[in-house]
């Protein structure tokens, strides 16, 4: 599913490598954890993973794919098979919670008629059931992270990608987002999450890759979110 091999990324005018020498496999079906300080190069692992950006030396594989060497044109065939969710829900505001899922499936071309079946299967899916109508900003912070996972999901992506999912949300609403991913997670999608909410991390006992100053550090399976020897 993922594979860094030797990976290491500079950006450019810049001295100290964002990321230096990580190599690591993700298995399909995986769900893992990427932790660190701020600043160890956890947003920067998920941008090769999306190549919004390509790694100074070293290989990286997505599903297959060595991005470094896919040429431009064949990005979005990539991207298609990702689903991405962030810290700040990034919906469209102007847009009902159904037109927000659509969209994602009217971009890759899906029909109308499948479009209209499937938005409020997976909004129900989300516990959203009903809502299709409402606006993004008449909801809760949790339910607008829903409405992104729902459209992150809604193309059954292979790898879902997020990046601190539960930093805007309270406790308990960021148990309810991390059981969706979960299921999500069940139903085979690999799941790749950077996180600063130890709790969480704790709570799930899931894999932890760890990186510290843009190295891999520690890789656990079942892992807690601090150093544990
Ligand atoms: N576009 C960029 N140009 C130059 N340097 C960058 C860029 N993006 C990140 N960096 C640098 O690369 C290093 C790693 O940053 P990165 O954002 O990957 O860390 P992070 O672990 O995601 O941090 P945070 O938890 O704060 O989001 C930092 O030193 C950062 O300043």
């Amino acid at each position: 599913m993922i594979r860094f091999d030797n990976v290491s990324k500079t950006y450019p005018r810049q001295t100290a490598p964002a990321l230096r020498d990580v190599s690591l496999e993700v298995e399909r079906g995986e769900f893992v954890f990427l932790v660190g300080s701020s600043g160890s190069g956890k947003s920067t692992f998920l941008r090769l993973l999306l190549r919004e950006e390509r790694c100074s030396t070293g290989t990286v594989h997505v599903l297959g794919k060595d991005l470094g060497r896919l040429s431009n044109w064949k990005v979005p065939q990539v991207r298609r098979q990702l689903g991405t969710v962030f810290q700040d829900f990034r919906l469209l505001p102007n847009k009902t919670v159904g037109e927000n899922v659509a969209f994602a499936m009217e971009v890759i071309g899906e029909s109308r008629g499948k479009i209209r079946k499937t938005v409020p299967e997976v909004l129900d899916l989300v516990g959203l059931g009903g809502k299709e109508e409402r606006m993004p900003g008449e909801l809760s912070g949790g339910e607008q992270q829903r409405v992104a996972i729902a459209r992150a999901f809604v193309n059954r992506p292979m790898l879902l990608i997020a990046d601190e999912p539960t930093g805007n949300l309270d406790p308990d609403t960021s148990v309810g987002i991390m059981k969706l991913l979960d299921r999500i997670n069940r139903t085979g999608t690999t799941v790749v999450m950077a996180t600063h909410d130890a709790q969480i991390v704790d709570q799930m006992r899931k894999r932890v890759i760890e990186l510290e100053k843009g190295r891999l550090v520690r890789d656990q399976t079942r892992g807690v979110y601090g150093y544990q020897n």
